[in-house]
């Protein structure tokens, strides 16, 4: 038996999982400049970013052992083409809530530029940047499932287990994990290796969420040595 299809044991709560690495990918949400950058959309739109920087080492440090391991990497990239065609009109939810797309109304020399694929704000932050061997899906809301090739992708490599991590733990990791409950995948989010957008009782409200309602959450040090 090879070692990616021996199980190991990630403790967890509100119960430790037993899985195997090739049925787990760790899934990156939305590490681009956009929300992890001074400059970029978030901070721009008014949003503390200060504790982004924390992040981007644990999510490091998850991708670099996941890799080891034999684990899929599978980074997702929200945005749009740069015409914001895919943004949607005035039809759209998505053109009223989206607070880039109301940043550039309210600043229309930004127009353009936050997260229009091909410029910086949509570009993966330079100290995450995808290895060979990981997988890159665009999305165009919140939930990496809507309109993607998220789960063709995992499906037909047999994943079923889905290891989160990214920005923003509240809205597309929460949205991301929560359609995957839907599509029978076991979401499992590292706390430590997310961070939210919104005051910090808005992660807890995730946390809550997930380890009660659609999955588990466990840590980045618990993952770490669970596969190494
Ligand atoms: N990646 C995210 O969680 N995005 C949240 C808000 C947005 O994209 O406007």
């Amino acid at each position: 038996m090879s070692a990616d299809t021996i199980p190991f044991d990630l403790p967890a709560r509100p119960e430790a999982l037993s899985l195997k690495a090739l049925e787990t990918a760790v899934i990156v949400i939305d590490m681009q400049n956009a929300y992890a950058s001074l400059g970029g959309y978030v901070d721009l739109a008014g949003f503390d970013i200060s504790g982004a920087q924390s992040t981007i080492a644990n999510i490091r440090r998850t991708l670099n052992a996941a890799r080891e391991a034999g684990i899929q990497v599978v980074y997702l990239q929200n945005g749009w083409d740069p015409d914001y065609v895919e943004a949607g009109t005035p039809m759209s939810p998505n053109w009223h809530k989206s607070n880039a797309l109301k940043t550039m109304r309210r600043n229309p020399n930004l127009q353009g530029k936050l997260l229009a694929r091909g410029g910086w704000d949509y570009d993966i932050i330079d100290d995450l940047q995808p290895q060979p061997g990981d997988i890159k899906v665009a999305k165009t809301r919140y939930s990496a499932f809507f309109n993607s090739q998220l789960d063709s992708i995992l499906r037909s490599r047999g994943i079923r287990n889905l290891i989160f991590v990214g920005i923003a733990t509240n809205v597309c990791v929460e949205s991301t994990l929560r359609d995957g409950f839907h599509l029978e995948y076991f979401g499992i989010m590292l706390e430590d290796a997310t961070h939210q957008l919104g005051p910090a009782f808005i992660q807890q409200a995730t946390v809550y969420n997930i380890e009660t309602f659609f999955g588990w959450v466990s840590t980045v040090d618990d993952f770490v040595n669970a596969i190494t």
